[in-house]
């Protein structure tokens, strides 16, 4: 296919090979993939007919990929903020749910979502909420790339009531979206608390059958290990590793609760770990063992989390914060380099999901899903090190454009696919909804 567009940068990171740059080079899509990445001077006369766009000031990247996320919580962001894990669930957000989520909730809360996570430089998320059609649709409808949670959690909801009807409707949307070049399925079991044996077992088997991950709230906190120690007699992840879930597509996420024979069991078994450093810090979770679980060679990405527990998609910010947490968790300040972060933003996120033959890394062959940050301001000045600054100075705001699959959805800030005025507008019509 010929080259339709050549995309100049100041600087390019493919982030595979790791920590290479590229200065003064360019990517060619074609039909919306990565055709071509060579120097810009070789790049203008070998493809003079593209259409051509510069980014003088800008390093291009890999679109972030955000692992773990609870895309319509958006509405729920700052409802009950400085609580722990089970008070914050259980006595705020899942009555407010029970009372408020519906259709039109997952709609307009997904959308907000949305417009924040491609203005940071997101072009895939990995979502766990009721009413998975909904993100889907939304998803899609936007340009947006996204695995959508088959959810299953052991009480009654707006959306099913209980584990088998969770189940079947999940196999309803999966059915439905097959084939869709963006949006695709993940089981997505809530918790090791809040989901029984029988249907573990059962989402087991459909994920192998089906060839889809499992994307799980695990070892959350310590009162999670407590409580499955009293009810089952051993740890959370030795139950789940009794039901054979650990395994190349199971999506582990928190994880701050570690023993090395745990984390042994992760790398051995080929989990990947869905680490939330903000969502983490602030329901005083605990701290992932990052340095441990990359030394064991557990593949680690970065989730936000949803926004009621953050609070804010912001998977660059999490980005730089997992690599000063990593440092400060393993007294160690080699530990968690920028690379390594930069890599687990974007490439590990993609693998975690089964994509990173797609996404994830600007290779030949793959999607164009591209973000392009300017790194000319006073903030990241003077420029020795262009990865050094993405992760340790530059902040979300200097995205200026993302494209998924060669379709660009944020141009110069301004979003293309959303009306964020209109965004902007329900998201207030819900804050006097639920708190008039
Ligand atoms: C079954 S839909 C997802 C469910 O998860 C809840 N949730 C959001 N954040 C967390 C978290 O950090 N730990 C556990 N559960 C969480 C959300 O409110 C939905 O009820
Ligand atoms: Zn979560």
């Amino acid at each position: 296919m010929p080259i339709d567009t050549l995309l100049s940068a100041r600087w390019i990171i493919p982030v595979e090979p790791d920590g290479l740059v590229l200065e003064h080079h360019s990517l060619g899509l074609a039909g919306g993939r990565i055709a071509a990445l060579l120097p810009t001077a070789e790049a203008r006369a070998r493809y003079p007919d593209a259409a051509a766009e510069e980014f003088p000031h800008h390093a291009l990247i890999p679109g972030f990929v955000n692992a773990h996320t609870h895309a319509a919580m958006s509405l729920l962001r700052g409802v009950a903020d400085d609580r722990p894990l089970m008070e914050w669930l259980t006595e705020h957000i899942w009555p407010l749910e029970q009372r408020w989520v519906d259709e039109d909730f997952v709609r307009d809360g997904t959308d907000l979502a949305l417009a924040e996570m491609i203005r940071g430089g997101i072009t895939c998320f990995n979502d766990m909420y009721f009413f998975p059609e909904i993100t889907a649709r939304q998803a899609s409808l936007c340009g947006m790339r996204a695995v959508v949670g088959l959810i299953v959690v052991d009480f009654p909801s707006a959306w099913a009531t209980e584990p088998d009807e969770y189940l079947s409707k999940g196999l309803e949307l999966l059915e439905a979206l097959n084939g869709d070049p963006l949006v695709s399925v993940a089981f997505a079991p809530h918790a090791p608390y809040s989901v029984s044996d029988e249907p573990l077992s059962r989402l087991r088997r459909l994920a192998a059958e089906l060839e889809r991950p499992i994307h799980m709230h695990v070892h959350e906190t310590a009162g999670e290990i407590e409580e499955s120690l009293q009810r089952h007699g051993v740890r959370p992840l030795e139950r789940l590793a009794a039901l054979d879930l650990p395994g190349p597509g199971f999506v582990a996420v928190h994880m701050t609760q570690l023993t090395d024979a745990e984390i042994d069991l992760l790398a051995r078994s080929g989990t990947s770990v869905a680490h939330c450093p903000e969502s983490n810090l602030k329901l005083a979770s605990g701290f992932c063992p990052v340095a441990k679980l990359v030394a064991a060679g557990v593949n680690v990405a970065i989730g936000t989390d949803g926004a009621a527990s953050n609070n804010d998609l912001d998977v660059m910010g999490e980005m730089r914060m997992a690599a000063l947490l990593g440092k400060a968790v393993a007294g160690d300040a080699s530990a968690v380099p920028a690379p390594t972060a930069l890599r687990m933003a974007t490439l590990n996120g993609a693998r975690a999901l089964g994509l990173d033959g797609e996404t994830g890394s600007l290779e030949l062959g793959k999607a164009a899903d591209i973000t392009a940050i300017r790194l000319d301001g006073i903030e990241t000045q003077p420029l020795y090190n262009p990865i050094s600054d993405l992760v340790y100075a530059a902040s979300r705001h200097q995205v200026t454009d993302v494209w998924v699959a060669g379709k660009r959805l944020l141009h110069k800030r301004e979003l293309t696919t959303l009306d964020a005025v209109e965004i902007c507008r329900r998201a207030q019509d819900w804050r006097q909804k639920l708190m008039p």
